[in-house]
């Protein structure tokens, strides 16, 4: 995938140290899935930036090939790929999230 919508996400992930993929907004999300990710993390008080993939099919479909998972939302920590909702859920269940971003953010 060499093309404008792998710079695009690329762009995205480089700049933003979490960087959360999902269907609606921060203040509306518009699933289930991209909601827990919100919650988490304000929960958290961590500092994230979104982006809408209902607003752009080519970056919906072009963030699942990026980082051949299949599903959105996508949460990525210092441009590594840290999970989904399910995967999010189970960190900050174990108390390891928080950790686990500051840690990163901090290198
Ligand atoms: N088990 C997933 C739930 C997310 C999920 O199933 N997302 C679906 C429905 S929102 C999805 O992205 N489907 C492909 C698409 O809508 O493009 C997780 O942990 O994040
Ligand atoms: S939009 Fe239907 S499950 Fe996410």
């Amino acid at each position: 995938m060499e093309n404008p919508t792998k710079n695009k996400i690329q762009n995205l992930i480089d700049l933003n140290p979490v960087m959360v993929f999902m269907k609606g907004t921060k203040l509306m999300p518009q699933c289930g899935f991209s909601n827990n990710v919100v919650q988490i993390l304000n929960s958290l008080g961590v500092t994230f930036n979104t982006f809408d993939v209902l607003s752009d099919f080519e970056i919906r479909e072009g963030i699942k090939e990026y980082s051949e998972w299949p599903t959105i939302p996508q949460v990525y920590l210092k441009g590594e790929f840290l999970g989904g909702s399910d995967i999010l859920i189970e960190m900050y269940n174990a108390g390891t999230l928080k950790e686990k971003i500051e840690i990163a953010l901090a290198s």
